[in-house]
């Protein structure tokens, strides 16, 4: 993109309409457009419709005095990969926290328990781009995580703090899910990884915090329009730990 003055501008993107100032520091980022919707209609006080493109929301208002926006991240490495990257990159953000849904894969979760990501081990091939000589492990901001920990014991939530397996798909056999679930990955789900490559990348903070929507290995889930509409606790938690 041009200015008028014929020098190259970063924002607007080719993704996010917004201008730079429109965007606060900390965003809240679901996967969902629908629950990000939600979350600025019923969290945000004057929220305002930043950018739609792609049906992509973004919002920005305020929660306890301060600047918040919430943009969904769509579904993927690939589509975390562009939104977060623009954000920490050209809108000068500084944290993002993503408020997703996920699988359960440890025995111990139960429906609506929040997980929060300390590691997120993947199968995608996000990590590629940076041609490392090793593998890199993927980590949530420890400042972060302590604070949705303490927020959750203070609440009386049920919530583990551990590892995510961020997927590269969806619908995968039993027993590779078995398997990472076999390696401590508490829930699966498929943003945290590049989520939290891009917070390495661009020396920002990140932290995915998730609730359970599914029981993946015995079938139980929530409804569609509770994983739109509601997860409330988590949403708080998101809020507490950046206002
Ligand atoms: O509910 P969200 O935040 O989209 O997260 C989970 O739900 C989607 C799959 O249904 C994937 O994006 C997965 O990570
Ligand atoms: O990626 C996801 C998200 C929710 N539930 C799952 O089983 N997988």
């Amino acid at each position: 993109m041009m200015k008028s003055d014929g020098t190259k501008r970063e924002t607007p993107t080719l993704h996010n309409q917004a201008e730079k100032g429109q965007i606060a520091e900390c965003v809240l980022m679901p996967g969902d457009p629908q629950r990000a919707r939600f979350i600025a209609e019923n969290y945000l006080a004057d929220a305002r419709l930043v950018s739609e493109v792609r049906g992509i929301y973004a919002y920005t208002g305020s929660c306890r005095g301060r600047k918040v926006s919430v943009m969904a991240s769509g579904m993927g490495a690939g589509s975390m990969g562009i939104y977060s990257y623009e954000l920490f990159q050209f809108y000068g953000v500084e944290k993002i926290i993503r408020v997703g849904s996920a699988g359960g894969l440890s025995p111990h979760l139960a429906l609506r328990d929040i997980v929060i990501g300390t590691a997120s081990s993947t199968d995608t091939g996000y990590a590629l781009q940076y041609g490392l000589p090793g593998t890199l492990a993927p980590c949530g901001d420890f400042g972060l995580a302590r604070k949705a920990f303490d927020y959750a014991e203070k609440k009386g939530l049920g919530c583990r703090a551990g590892m995510l397996f961020s997927g590269e798909a969806f619908y995968y056999e039993e027993e590779i899910l078995r398997k990472w679930a076999q390696m401590g990955a508490l829930a699966v789900e498929m943003e945290s990884a590049a989520l939290y490559m891009n917070a390495a990348k661009t020396h920002k903070k990140a932290l995915a915090i998730c609730t359970i929507s599914d029981l993946v290995f015995s079938g139980e889930k929530c409804s569609v329009e509770e994983r739109q509409n509601s997860f409330d606790d988590m949403i708080k938690m998101a809020l507490s730990i950046i206002t």
